[in-house]
């Protein structure tokens, strides 16, 4: 049976970062992800994961600057040598904190570069970040986004994902599937999950349309983890959405989910 990872990035937020390990444990989770990990030591994450018994299912490449929009510079030309430096800063953190799983953001194609040739650019450097990652037993991951919240993302459909990973043909990448971007952009959640199960590595999940809790909007995920079980879906689901109130107040949505499926 699949298990449940807080994204600390965006849930626990009422405590600074270090303390969301231990609220994610008292809330009964048993991994956790989040987005970045770089402005914190890798041994005060180490010693946090090692006090909590959670296990660190996840984290992202470095994504260029965010704070100017940038999300991800694994599709932007000329910026090879920072991505191949972000790769080998990803894997001495997931190596330190025994993380199997690292999500490399594509990013958005510069106005007045071709579409082709930022495409040409991500698939050499997602065959690097796969070939380094091999040795250290780690899985790269790549997420289509929805274009509502990430306008000119290069990675939006779960096909176009599927392609991608026939293209590197390593045994190491698969797709995250978040199924709150899937909604948004695809729809047809239980079908979409029946065709795309080989590829899978990650599941993601938040309601929609405002990424608050699962039991908040248009997606039926009673029904959705039922649907995973038929697939024999046995991975991590992360849990990443911002909560309508206070975190804690609004997890009864995952009390029922482990009622249900234990
Ligand atoms: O936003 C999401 O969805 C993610 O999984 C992030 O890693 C990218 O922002
Ligand atoms: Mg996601």
């Amino acid at each position: 049976m699949y298990r449940f990872a807080a994204n600390l990035s965006m849930l626990f937020t009422e405590d600074p970062f270090l303390d969301r390990f231990k609220a994610a444990q008292d809330a009964g989770f048993e991994g956790v992800e989040f987005l970045f990990p770089y402005e914190f030591s890798k041994q005060d994450l180490k010693a946090r994961l090692d006090s909590t018994g959670l296990e660190q299912v996840l984290f992202n490449l470095p994504a260029g600057n965010w704070e100017k929009g940038e999300r991800g510079i694994a599709a932007l030309p000329g910026r090879e040598s920072e991505f191949q430096l972000s790769v080998e800063l990803a894997l001495d953190y997931a190596e330190h904190l025994n993380c199997r799983k690292l999500h490399v953001m594509a990013g958005i194609c510069p106005e007045g570069e071709a579409l082709e040739a930022c495409f040409e650019v991500y698939l050499a450097n997602l065959a690097y970040a796969c070939e380094q990652a091999q040795s250290a037993n780690v899985t790269v991951l790549i997420e289509p986004l929805n274009t509502r919240a990430f306008p000119g993302y290069l990675l939006s459909h779960q096909a176009q994902a599927r392609k991608i990973i026939d293209h590197i043909a390593m045994p190491n990448i698969k797709l995250q599937m978040d199924l709150y971007h899937a909604q948004i952009m695809e729809g047809d959640l239980s079908v979409l999950i029946r065709h795309q199960m080989d590829y899978v590595g990650h599941i993601q999940i938040a309601g929609v349309p405002d990424r608050h809790e699962p039991s908040d909007g248009e997606i039926n995920y009673g029904w959705i983890f039922s649907e995973l079980a038929k697939v024999k879906y046995d991975g991590w689901i992360g849990c990443e959405y911002t909560p309508k109130a206070d975190t804690k107040s609004g997890l009864g949505w995952l009390e029922t989910a482990r009622n249900i499926f234990s």
